[in-house]
């Protein structure tokens, strides 16, 4: 299977990186086709209009519908289709979590829509909900100056989990956040060489005794959830 990744925004060029490194690698072998647009390329007016002034007043500018409209008749079409998913990543999107990522993996058809300025028009989202499969997604509690980096950070966890993109497919059932995993921390992580500026590698872990190994990082993993993210543990 394929995954079509279609990212709309005034800044394309964010997504030239998408070539580079594992993702390219993706691209190379048919796991994934990436497709950028400028959303400018909708625009009728010689200067290419894609903001104004919000109804009811207010600081900063709003991205209007037409474009967005015209853009979405000729990228993904006019007819509805649910088994298009369309992404609006927001800071008043519901959380984006790995479970959200390995949903998203078994998908056909992605197509993330990239704002800027305050937001786009809330019209072109109700629209888009009467069309295709809608996420308004957060990355976190911060704010960000558009979607495109955050479309970003959801591509490569999405992109990771599509069965053939990983190497070594068994690393990631063991991650913390996999499904059937108890949500821990990732224990600390050492290689050689065994000293280092006057620091070793716990003894443990050059004991060769898996069960003491497996004690120890459970452990440590244990200690580090309580103390970063209690919230984990309820
Ligand atoms: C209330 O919405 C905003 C308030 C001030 C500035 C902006 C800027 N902005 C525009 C489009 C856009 C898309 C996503 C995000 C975003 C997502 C996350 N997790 N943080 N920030 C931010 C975006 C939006």
């Amino acid at each position: 299977m394929t995954m079509r990744l279609d990212y709309l925004s005034i800044f394309p060029g964010y997504f030239d990186v998408l070539d580079i490194s594992l993702l390219g690698k993706a691209v190379d072998n048919g796991l994934v086709e990436v497709h950028a647009h400028d959303l400018r390329d909708w625009t009728h007016d010689r200067h290419r209009t894609v903001d104004d002034t919000p109804c009811g007043g207010g600081a900063g500018m709003v991205m209007k519908p037409d474009p967005w409209g015209e853009a979405f008749d000729g990228i993904i079409g006019i007819e509805p289709d649910p088994s298009v998913h369309v992404i609006f990543p927001t800071p008043s999107g519901i959380p984006f979590t790995q479970s959200a990522a390995q949903e998203l993996s078994t998908v056909e058809r992605v197509v993330f829509c990239c704002g800027r300025y305050e937001g786009i028009d809330h019209r072109v989202i109700d629209y888009a909900r009467t069309m295709w499969t809608v996420h308004e997604l957060s990355l976190g509690d911060y704010v960000l100056n558009g979607g495109e980096v955050a479309a970003l950070a959801i591509t490569e966890a999405v992109v990771r989990l599509i069965p053939g993109f990983m190497g070594n497919p068994e690393s990631l059932a063991e991650e913390s956040f996999s499904p059937g995993q108890e949500r821990l921390l990732e224990y600390p992580l050492f290689t050689r060489p065994v000293s280092w500026r006057g620091m070793d590698v716990p003894e443990v872990l050059m004991s060769g005794h898996h069960g003491r190994i497996a004690e120890w990082r459970r452990e440590e993993s244990l200690l580090l959830t309580r103390d970063r993210r209690p919230d984990l543990t309820d």
